[in-house]
């Protein structure tokens, strides 16, 4: 099986940015959202992007965000991915690709198959579906360290790309990456010392034990 394409997801100063450069991970994450420890200015975007260019993509992620934010954050950072984390339907997916000519990964919040299937309806919209973990009400909709059950999306076959989040950790991402075939993996809080401080180190190991060296 091929090793999965590797996000870190959170990276908010040019230490935590380098550390993803030199363990090779083939995304790094911009949070534009408020209510995020993570979350990054355009200007900080922009010199760090300066930093990445030419050496990881970009993705910036967005919560329920209107074109202006979006916007601003792809001219600031240019981006190189959007990833929607809110409740954007395949509508609002398919307008943010067409207006940004930019590929649209779409986060599903995963307890039951059902939510699963609800990825079908992304095919066309989207690129790629990220498969994550349902946050308890009134708390981050993503990058909270909590996993679902992986094997609501072993091996999944679907209309788009795919990738697996929430909760991944140096500690589990081979057996995660192991028991889903997941194509990407992405980890934010399990690269993390606390919220929103990246750790090297972590970065490193999450990296290595992805590719199973
Ligand atoms: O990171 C955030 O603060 C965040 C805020 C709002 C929506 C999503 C957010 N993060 C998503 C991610 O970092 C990852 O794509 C994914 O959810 C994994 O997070 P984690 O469980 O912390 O590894």
């Amino acid at each position: 099986m091929a090793a999965p394409l590797i996000k870190i997801c959170g990276i908010n100063d040019p230490a935590a940015l380098d550390a993803v450069i030199r363990a090779r991970a083939d995304y790094a994450g911009f949070v534009f959202f408020a209510p995020s420890p993570r979350n990054l200015s355009p200007a900080t975007a922009a010199a760090l992007a300066a930093r990445a260019q030419g050496h990881v993509r970009k993705v910036g992620l967005f919560v329920d965000a209107d074109d202006a934010v979006i916007a601003d954050a792809v001219a600031a950072a240019r981006l190189d991915a959007l990833q929607l984390h809110g409740g954007e339907s395949p509508e609002r997916a398919a307008h943010l690709k067409a207006r940004f000519d930019l590929p649209v990964w779409k986060a599903l919040p995963v307890t039951s198959p059902a939510d699963v299937a609800q990825a079908g309806a992304y095919a066309g919209a989207a690129d790629l579906v990220l498969f994550d973990a349902k946050t308890p009400k009134g708390t981050l909709p993503g990058g909270m360290g909590l996993s679902f059950d992986w094997s609501l999306v072993a091996h999944w076959q679907g209309p788009l790309a795919w990738g697996l989040a929430g909760g991944l950790t140096p500690e589990n991402v081979a057996e995660a990456a192991r028991l889903t075939g997941a194509p990407l993996v992405d980890t934010s809080s399990g690269v993390e010392s606390a919220p929103g401080v990246k750790d090297a180190g972590r970065i490193a190991a999450f990296c290595a034990a992805a590719r199973g060296a």
